[in-house]
């Protein structure tokens, strides 16, 4: 008979997840024992990293991937980067090696207590298989779990299972296919389109999701067709739609007083792909103007189900595109030109302003470089530089937990290694993430690192302004040389000091990791 490793390696190759990120410990060995060809195992040298490129890979290949993690330590180390996980809808699956049950309740060394509940509320779903036998439907649970509700998943699997051998029964799991398919059809489908229809002055709003579905060119063609303003949802972690189109009005401000007072005059305002919203200062106000109507249309069930007002429908926003498109009859045409990008400001003495630092990734880097940012004060800089016109062309931390940036770069680098990518990553949130540069190095990932070092966490900086702390202790980092910590990791570095220079070097193409320093003046977000 097979055994249950046996089994659930057929199982996660049926399922396309054959690239583990992953760190082991002693519990995680008897899994990895045996792995089948074609399998690739992805080394990160802290889970934070593991996570964040993890998390990176499956976002720009659109499928969920396996995440391999020691106990309760390495799933504790996790937390932070999971965050953005669930925040951006990433399908991962992480499994995390237990202790053989008999240890668990005495608490022996490595035994992960209470493991389910650990993960929880982040992961979707958590679970410790109760008998070897159930393992590999349990994994079977994950994977589906994962790529249905697009949210992490944890299972536990004590590590003695692995080698437990199991009857015909636990292979039917095998040759399951389980898929989500939510149209609006009949009197739904036409109640939508009538109230789209009718709407004088609509306003659209789209999410992440717009551009993890690949449906940013289908919204640009209903938004010429709308003929409205689209904004970009709160929070902003995917780009949804070109940020220079005549019709894009940027992303909406994250707090209730000034998203309604950007809605005044709409009597409709269609969010596609978003929940309702991510806010963030809190800024109190009329969640909506006198007479504006709002219809949230997610596959997140959870999202409709939480927003604080407004109609939802839960269904898949590329079929009610679709299904807008054919239904409204306004020809709709180009609305005009793109914005032409404004001249870089300049920052006095040597640091250079983050704008002159994006004007040259923008005019020296290809149209369809992939950008992983993560520098967290320059976000004005970087959109009134910014030209980007392409699905899958901008991410950011789901949840503004530092720490995706950097190893989210590497990871979407593996998952695409024939377009460029480039990570814009400031000189606090490299910390986060620094060891994805180790496995950059080893995979020899074909990727481009900007280090904005301006010396200090510039955006905390300015929330003490905001919040009356000026003063404010731990904000300067002074000291970091971000070429020799790259160097220690075996990424080829260098410090650029003016424009021209930095030009000069991104005009370069190499085929292997590098890491470019830049001194950049401190600006406000
Ligand atoms: C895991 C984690 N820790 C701490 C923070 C708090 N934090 C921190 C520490 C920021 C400063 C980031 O500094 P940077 O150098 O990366 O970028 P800027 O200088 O452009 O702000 S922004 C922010 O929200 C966070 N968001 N996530
Ligand atoms: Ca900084």
């Amino acid at each position: 008979m097979p055994s249950v490793r046996r089994v659930s390696h057929d199982l996660l190759e049926r399922q396309g997840l054959t690239t583990v990120f992953g760190n082991p410990g002693s519990n995680e060995l008897p899994f990895l024992a045996d792995l089948p060809d074609g399998f690739r195992y992805v080394l990160g040298l802290h889970e934070g990293a593991v996570v964040g490129m993890a998390d990176g890979y499956a976002q720009a290949s659109g499928r969920p991937v396996l995440v391999n993690l020691h106990a309760a330590s390495g799933s504790g180390n996790a937390m932070g980067a999971l965050t953005n996980a669930v925040a951006s809808r990433t399908p991962l699956v992480v499994l995390a090696g237990q202790q053989v049950r008999p240890a668990i309740g005495p608490e022996a060394n490595l035994a992960s207590v209470d493991a389910q509940t650990l993960m929880k509320p982040l992961v979707g779903w958590a679970a410790e298989p109760a008998c070897a036998e159930d393992v590999p439907r349990a994994l079977a649970q994950a994977v589906f779990e994962a790529r249905l509700q697009r949210r992490p998943t944890y299972l536990s699997v004590p590590y003695d299972d692995w080698s437990a051998e199991v009857d015909d029964n636990a292979l039917a799991v095998l040759d399951r296919r389980v898929e989500r398919a939510s149209v609006p059809g009949g009197e739904q489908g036409r109640r939508l389109a009538e109230r789209v229809a009718s709407a004088e002055r609509p306003a659209l709003v789209l999410g992440g999701d717009i551009d993890s579905a690949d449906l940013f060119d289908d919204v640009v063609r209903l938004a010429e067709r709308l003929g409205g303003p689209v904004w970009a949802a709160p929070s902003l972690f995917r780009l949804p739609f070109p940020n220079r189109h005549p019709l894009f009005r940027g992303v909406l401000p994250a707090g209730i007083a000034p998203v309604s007072e950007a809605f005044e005059g709409h009597d409709l305002v269609l969010v596609l792909g978003a929940p309702v919203f991510r806010y963030h200062e809190y800024l109190p106000g009329r969640y909506l103007p006198e007479g504006t109507r709002l219809i949230q249309v997610t596959e997140d069930a959870s999202a409709a189900a939480r927003a604080p007002m407004g109609e939802a429908l839960v269904a898949d926003p590329g079929a009610v595109v679709d299904l807008l498109l054919t239904s409204l009859d306004a020809p709709g045409e180009p609305s005009g030109p793109y914005r032409p990008t404004p001249e870089p400001l300049t920052a006095d003495g040597s640091a250079l302003h983050p704008e002159q630092v994006f004007a040259a990734l923008r005019d020296e880097l290809p149209e369809d470089t992939a950008y992983v940012v993560e520098s967290t004060s320059t976000n004005a800089a970087w959109w009134r530089q910014m030209d980007l016109r392409r699905q899958g062309s901008y991410y950011f931390p789901a949840a503004g937990g530092l720490g995706f940036g950097l190893p989210g770069a590497v990871g979407v680098a593996m998952a695409q290694p024939d377009r460029p990518v480039v990570g814009v990553i400031g000189d606090g949130s490299a910390n986060y993430g620094i060891t994805a540069l180790w496995t950059a190095a080893q995979h020899r990932v074909p990727l481009t690192i900007v280090l904005l070092r301006n010396g200090t966490y510039g955006a905390l900086r300015w929330f003490g302004g905001l919040l009356g702390v000026p003063d404010a202790p731990g904000l300067d980092i002074p000291g970091l040389d971000f070429t020799r910590i790259a160097e220690g990791y075996g990424v080829r570095a260098r410090h650029v000091g003016g424009a021209e220079e930095l030009r000069a070097v991104l005009a370069e193409r190499p085929d292997h990791p590098r890491l470019i320093q830049v001194d950049t003046a401190l600006t406000t977000p």
